[in-house]
């Protein structure tokens, strides 16, 4: 008997994006599919130019891998669902969530363990504007710069001197084995996650029932209310990567909690927004409404507070 048609998993190469992969094979193959891996390069790969934000364009890590999937050239493709634009794609469908990692970030330094014990005036690299808005409210002394390239690209940096700390997804880090590395996490309050983060994106086309039937086994319902919330936030301000905003969702037993900031880009204004909703039990897509709409309120009521002319200004750079 010929064996199925592998279900092609599309990927970036690098090694972050191919841990995430390669988790994703062994899921589906614990499932009964057959799996194959195909690397596909995207302009994020390419273009190390500056820093991503700069890029100024969106999906410049998830563009390519989304048009395979569109022309069967792949079935699935796997991205850290932060590198998502919150545009829904025609032809696509978001068939899994997995179960989240940490949201948090994380400083890796060379002199000091901690941000409050970092040296007055040290160089810290880091390439997101929420980020580096986070890191100047802390600490207004630091000099924040600009940095790209890989998890082993960044790391090599600050271990040959560039910096004196880097700020990375601890999820990142821990996937790839090198949790050792954090000298310190980062965590919501003080420092808030890029919508998405620690999460994967589990993409096929929306006609694609076989392949969206196996890969939604490993759809996680928390991971994905939290998620819809943060893209919501992040869709009513219209924010791309252009802006520091940063949301938090999560479920915390019947309730889903959705937290929202707005910075301006040296972190002086700061505008954050808190809504707890109930989660409807025994109804998941009356859920994810919920989600979507309280991320909504929460962009609504950061819009209240000013975010529009903070998020023109960040633009404007
Ligand atoms: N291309 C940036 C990117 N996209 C996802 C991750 C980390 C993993 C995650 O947030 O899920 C990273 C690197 C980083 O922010 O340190």
């Amino acid at each position: 008997m010929p064996a199925a048609r592998p279900l092609r998993i599309g990927t970036r190469a690098s090694k972050l994006a191919r841990w995430q992969s390669d988790w994703v094979a062994a899921e589906l193959t614990q499932l009964g599919a057959t799996v194959e891996i195909v690397e596909i390069t995207t302009r994020g790969d390419v273009e190390q130019l500056g820093p991503v934000a700069g890029i100024g364009v969106q999906g410049v890590f998830t563009k390519e891998i989304q048009a395979a999937v569109l022309a069967g050239e792949v079935d699935l493709a796997v991205h850290s669902l932060k590198d998502l634009p919150t545009e829904q794609v025609a032809g696509l469908v978001l068939a899994a969530t997995p179960p989240r990692e940490t949201v948090a970030d994380a400083l890796v330094a060379r002199t000091g363990p901690s941000l409050a014990e970092l040296p007055a005036g040290a160089r810290v690299g880091t390439g997101s504007l929420r980020r580096r808005a986070q890191l100047l409210h802390l600490r207004p002394d630091l000099h924040v710069a600009g940095i790209r390239g890989n998890v082993d690209t960044r790391l090599r940096k600050l271990d040959e001197g560039e910096f004196d700390a880097i700020v990375l997804a601890a999820a990142g880090l821990t996937r790839l084995g090198l949790a050792g590395r954090i000298t310190e996490l980062l965590e919501p309050p003080h420092m808030l996650p890029a919508p998405g983060q620690g999460s994967l994106a589990l993409e096929c086309r929306a006609d694609d029932q076989a392949t969206h039937d196996i890969v939604a086994q490993l759809n996680d319902a928390a991971t994905r209310l939290g998620i819809v919330a943060e893209r919501a936030v992040l869709a009513a301000l219209h924010g791309g990567c252009s802006a520091p905003i940063a949301a938090w969702g999560r479920v915390d037993g019947a309730l889903l909690r959705v937290d929202g900031l707005v910075a301006s880009l040296d972190g002086r204004e700061i505008l954050r927004s808190s809504l707890i909703a109930d989660l409807p039990a025994a109804d998941a897509a009356a859920a994810l409404r919920s989600a979507e709409q309280t991320g909504q309120a929460v962009a609504d009521e950061l819009r209240t507070l000013g975010a529009e002319a903070i998020i023109l200004a960040a633009r404007q750079g």
